[in-house]
C-alpha cells in the first residue's frame, strides 16, 4: 500500500478541510469565509497498517480568513485506510493513492489507541500523553471508544461505562481553562467535579497547549436540562398541579444545585485566588461585548439604548464587585446529577471568547446568571413543544420563579450571602445578549427566547403573557 502522507498528503488534506471545517458544529469561524488551511502539525501517533489497521495521525490545523482577522486553530484526529467500513463513510475527508482519509473520532480502534497512549505514558512528535496515578494501573482492555452528542463545542469519546476523553477541538497556546480549574478542584478535594484521570498536552506556535483531557465517566448520571426539561413537560401536562406538587417537581433539585455551584466557587477561591474589580471595569467590558453582538443580531436592535443604559448602570455601583476564576459558561447542560451529587463539567467557558478572556477573574454571579437563564430556557423551550396558551405561559413563569428561588436560595445558604440586585439583572442580560448571539449563529429558530428575555430583564411586558 502506498503511503499517502508526507508531503503528497499535506496540500490534499488542506483542500480537504477547508471544505469540511466550517460544517462541523463546533467549528468557531461560522460565519468568516476561510481563505486557507495549513497543516501545521502532523503527529503519527500509530501505524497498523501492517496487520490491515488504520495508520492514525494528528494534525494540529490553522485556518485562515478573508476578514484579515485572527487565525484559528483546531486539532482533527485523522485515520488513513485502504477500506473505510461503511459506519466511517460520514467522516471521510479525502481519499487519494488507493487509501481514504477521514476524521477518526469515531474509529473505536483508534480511539482505543488513545488511551492505551495515556496509560503508557507516551510521548509522540512533541505530544504528551499523561495519566493521573488512579489511572495508570487500571485495565482498559476490551473498551470501544465511541463519541458521544454531535452538539457539541468539542468531541468527547466514552470508553464503556468507564472514561470520558474530551479532545479540544479550537486549540490554543496556553493551559486550557477547563483542565486548569480541574486540576484546582481536584486539589480542593471537591466532591462537585468527575474525577481527573489523564491529559494530551503538546504546543502550538511554539508554547505549550492542551489537546484533551480524561475523566472518569458518570454513567449513572442525569443532565440538569434533561431533569429540569420534564419537570416544566410534566407540569404542562397536569394542568391542576401547582410548581411544587408536579410529578418531576425541579426545586429541591435546584436548591441542591445552588449549593454545589457555591462549593465550587469557594474552592476555585481558595485554589486560584480572589480579588475585586471597579465597577466601572464590569460595565465597560458589558458594553465592550454589547457592541458587536448588536451588529451581530438584528433583533437586539430595538434594546440597544437600554441594554447600554443597563449594562452603563453597573459603573455607578458604590461597591467594587468581588471577582475570582468561575466556571463561566455555566447552564443545565453543564450539570450532571449523580446518585450522590451534583457535578460541573465544561470549565472551557465562553467557546467563542479568547482563552485569555475566559480565565480572567469574574464575578461569581455570572455563573448563578448562567443557571437563572437555563431555568428560563427550559420552560421557554418546553413552551415551544407545547402549544403555548396564556395558561402554560402562566405556568411556565410560575415554575422559572419557583425554581429561581431555590436555586439562589441553595447558592445564599451555602455562600452566606443572597444573590440578588442591579449586578445580577446585569450579569442575567449580558447572558441573554450572548445567547442572542449564539442562537442566530447556530440555532436561528431559538434566538426568540433569549430576546424575550432580554424584554422582561427591561422591565417591558410580554405582549404575549397580558
Ligand atoms: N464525566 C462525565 N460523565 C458523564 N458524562 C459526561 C461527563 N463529562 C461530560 N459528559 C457528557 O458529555 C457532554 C459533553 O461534555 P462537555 O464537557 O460539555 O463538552 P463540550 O465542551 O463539547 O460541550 C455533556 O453534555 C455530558 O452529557
Ligand atoms: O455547552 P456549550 O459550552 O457548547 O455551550 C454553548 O451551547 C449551549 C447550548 O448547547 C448554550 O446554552 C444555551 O442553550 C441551553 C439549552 O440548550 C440552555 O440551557 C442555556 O441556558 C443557554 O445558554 C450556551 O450558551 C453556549 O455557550
Amino acid at each position: 500500500m502506498s503511503r499517502p502522507e508526507g508531503t503528497a498528503l499535506r496540500p490534499r488534506l488542506e483542500r480537504a478541510l477547508a471544505a469540511w471545517l466550517p460544517w462541523q458544529r463546533w467549528f468557531g469561524g461560522k460565519g468568516r469565509p476561510v481563505a486557507g488551511v495549513e497543516v501545521e502539525q502532523l503527529v503519527e501517533l500509530v501505524d497498523q497498517r501492517a496487520s490491515g489497521g488504520p495508520l492514525g495521525l494528528l494534525a494540529v490545523v490553522a485556518v485562515r480568513f478573508a476578514d484579515g482577522g485572527d487565525a484559528e486553530r483546531y486539532q482533527v484526529p485523522i485515520g488513513v485506510r485502504t477500506a473505510l467500513p461503511d459506519r466511517l463513510a460520514p467522516a471521510v475527508l479525502a481519499g487519494f493513492d488507493g487509501c481514504v482519509v477521514y476524521d477518526a473520532t469515531g474509529d473505536a480502534e483508534l480511539n482505543a489507541v488513545l488511551l492505551r497512549l495515556i496509560g503508557q505514558r507516551a510521548v509522540r512528535g512533541g505530544v504528551g500523553f499523561t495519566p493521573e496515578p488512579s489511572f495508570a494501573g487500571a485495565s482498559k482492555r476490551g473498551l470501544v471508544g465511541r463519541p458521544i452528542g454531535a452538539e457539541q463545542s468539542n468531541t468527547s469519546i466514552v470508553y464503556g461505562d468507564r472514561y470520558i476523553l474530551k479532545l479540544y477541538r479550537r486549540v490554543a497556546a496556553g493551559l486550557n481553562p477547563d483542565l486548569e480549574a480541574h486540576r484546582a478542584l481536584r486539589r480542593a478535594r471537591s466532591r462537585h467535579i468527575a474525577p481527573l484521570l489523564g491529559s494530551i498536552e503538546g504546543e502550538v506556535g511554539g508554547e505549550p497547549a492542551t489537546f484533551g483531557m480524561l475523566q472518569a465517566f458518570a454513567a449513572n448520571a442525569a443532565e440538569g436540562w434533561a431533569m429540569a426539561m420534564t419537570s416544566v413537560r410534566d407540569l404542562f401536562a397536569d394542568t391542576d398541579a401547582a410548581p411544587d406538587a408536579a410529578g418531576a417537581d425541579f426545586a429541591a433539585e435546584a436548591r441542591r444545585l445552588g449549593g454545589a455551584v457555591a462549593a465550587v466557587h469557594a474552592d476555585l477561591a481558595r485554589e486560584l485566588g480572589t480579588g475585586t474589580a471597579d465597577p466601572r471595569s464590569v460595565a465597560d467590558d458589558m458594553l465592550a461585548h454589547l457592541e458587536p453582538a448588536l451588529v451581530a443580531v438584528p433583533g437586539l436592535a430595538p434594546y440597544a439604548d437600554r441594554l447600554r443604559a443597563a449594562f452603563a448602570g453597573v459603573g455607578a455601583l458604590r461597591e467594587r464587585v468581588p471577582v475570582q476564576r468561575v466556571h463561566g459558561d455555566l447552564h443545565l447542560g453543564q450539570v450532571l446529577r449523580t446518585p450522590a451529587t451534583w457535578l460541573l463539567i465544561d470549565f472551557e467557558g465562553e467557546p467563542a471568547a479568547p482563552i485569555a478572556e475566559r480565565t480572567e477573574p469574574r464575578s461569581p454571579l455570572r455563573d448563578v446568571a448562567g443557571v437563572l437563564r437555563s431555568l428560563d430556557y427550559a420552560a421557554q423551550h418546553q413552551l415551544r413543544l407545547f402549544h403555548p396558551t396564556p395558561e402554560l405561559r402562566r405556568r411556565a413563569r410560575r415554575w422559572t420563579a419557583h425554581n429561581r428561588e431555590a436555586f439562589t436560595a441553595g447558592y445564599a445558604e451555602a455562600a452566606g450571602g443572597d444573590p440578588a440586585g442591579r449586578l445580577l439583572t446585569a450579569f442575567e442580560l449580558e447572558k441573554a445578549v450572548y445567547e442572542a448571539v449564539y442562537e442566530t449563529r447556530n440555532r436561528p429558530d431559538w434566538v426568540d427566547i433569549p430576546l424575550r428575555a432580554v424584554r422582561r430583564l427591561l422591565g417591558e411586558e410580554d405582549l404575549d403573557d397580558r
